[in-house]
C-alpha cells in the first residue's frame, strides 16, 4: 500500500515541529528519516501513526485518508514508538497474545499469528521470559513483534537500532529488510550507514523540513558539486607536496590522510589528474594513488543540515 503525505505541518505553541513536508512511502520499498535531533521525525511519525492529530495537510494510505477513515486506517498500520513502551512483568508470548486481543484479532488466528511473529523476530529461545529481562535487542523484537501482530500494510518503526550492539542491529536489520519485501517501511534512525545499508529510499528532514530526498545515489549525484579524490604522491617531501597540490587550480580543500596520502575537494570538471601528473614529472615525484572517493551519506548529511 502507497502512502502519500500532502503538506503536513505541525506546530507545538509557536515552533513548528513540521513545517509543510510531502513525500511519498512506496509497498515493497523502506524509506529512511535522517536528522539531527528536533528535525520532526517523531512528530511525523506520530501524525502517520494516528497519535497526533496535524494542523494542515493530508496523508493517504491507500484509498484511505486519514481525519475521514482513522479506525481502519489504525488497522493499516504497524508502529514501534521510540521508546518502545512494553510490560516488562509479562512474558513476551503473553504480551504478543495480550496485543492481539486488543487488535481484536479473531481467536482462531492468534495462535499462529503469534507462532509467527516469535519466528519472524527470532524469539523462540526467548518466548517464556519475562520482558524485563530481555537485552535491550531483544526487547526491540518484542516491539517489532508486538508492531507487526495484526499483518499490517504500513509499517512505522521509530528509532528501532538506536541503543544496539552491532549484532543486534544486523539481526534488526534483517527482520526489516524481510518485512519491507512486501510491506511499506518507514523507519528513522541516527545511524547513516544503517539508512544507506537497509533503505531504498532517503529523507532528510532538518528545522521541520524535508531538505533532502532519494535513492542514496540520487542524492550523491545531486551533492556532487564537489570531486574529490584520494592522492597519494611519493618522492619528495611531504609539506612540498602538500603545498603543491595545494597551489593546483580548482583545489578547493585538501587534507593529510596518512604521510604522503592526501584528500582532495576540487571543483569539478577540471582534469585534477592531468594537473598532478603534471605537477609529478615536474618535480621528479611518482603517484602512489589516484582514486576518486565517493560522496558519504554522512557529507551530504552535514551538508543539507549544516544550518539546522
Ligand atoms: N509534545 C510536544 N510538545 C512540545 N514540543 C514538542 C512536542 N513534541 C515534539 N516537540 C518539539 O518538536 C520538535 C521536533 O521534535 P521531534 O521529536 O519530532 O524531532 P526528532 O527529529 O524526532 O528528534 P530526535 O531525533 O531527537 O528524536 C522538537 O523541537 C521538539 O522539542
Amino acid at each position: 500500500m502507497d502512502v502519500i503525505v500532502e503538506n503536513l505541518t505541525k506546530s507545538f505553541e509557536n515552533q513548528k515541529a513540521v513545517d509543510s513536508i510531502s513525500f511519498q512511502a512506496k509497498r515493497g520499498e523502506i524509506l529512511g528519516f535522517l536528522g539531527p535531533n528536533g528535525a520532526g521525525k517523531t512528530t511525523t511519525m506520530k501524525i502517520m501513526a494516528g497519535l497526533l492529530t496535524p494542523d494542515f495537510g493530508n496523508i493517504t494510505f491507500g484509498d484511505y485518508s486519514i481525519g475521514k477513515q482513522t479506525g481502519k486506517i489504525k488497522n493499516i498500520i504497524g508502529y514501534l514508538p521510540e521508546r518502545n513502551p512494553l510490560y516488562n512483568e509479562m512474558n513476551v508470548i503473553d504480551f504478543l497474545f495480550f496485543i492481539s486481543k486488543l487488535h481484536n484479532i479473531p481467536k482462531y488466528k492468534i495462535t499462529s499469528r503469534v507462532l509467527d511473529m516469535i519466528r519472524l523476530c527470532g524469539l523462540d529461545n526467548d518466548k517464556h521470559k519475562q520482558i524485563g529481562e530481555l537485552s535491550k535487542g531483544f526487547r526491540q523484537r518484542v516491539g517489532i513483534a508486538q508492531a507487526l501482530i495484526h499483518d499490517p500494510e504500513v509499517v512505522i518503526l521509530d528509532e528501532p537500532t538506536t541503543g544496539l550492539d552491532p549484532n543486534q542491529i544486523f539481526g534488526i536489520r534483517k527482520i526489516i529488510k524481510e518485512i519491507g519485501e512486501e510491506k511499506t517501511v518507514i523507519l528513522s534512525s541516527h545511524i547513516l550507514s544503517e539508512i544507506e545499508t537497509t533503505c531504498d529510499q532517503v529523507m532528510i528532514m532538518s528545522n521541520g523540513k524535508i531538505v533532502a530526498n532519494g535513492t542514496t545515489s540520487e542524492l550523491r549525484r545531486k551533492s556532487d558539486a564537489e570531486y574529490c579524490l584520494k592522492v597519494g604522491i611519493k618522492g619528495g617531501e611531504t609539506s612540498d607536496i602538500h603545498k603543491a597540490l595545494d597551489n593546483l587550480p580548482g583545489v578547493l580543500h585538501i587534507e593529510i590522510i596518512h604521510k604522503q596520502n592526501f584528500e582532495l575537494q576540487c571543483k569539478p570538471d577540471i582534469e585534477i589528474e592531468k594537473s598532478i601528473f603534471s605537477l609529478c614529472q615536474d618535480n621528479n615525484w611518482y603517484i602512489s594513488e589516484l582514486t576518486p572517493v565517493q560522496t558519504r551519506l554522512e557529507d551530504i548529511f552535514r551538508k543539507v543540515t549544516q544550518n539546522g
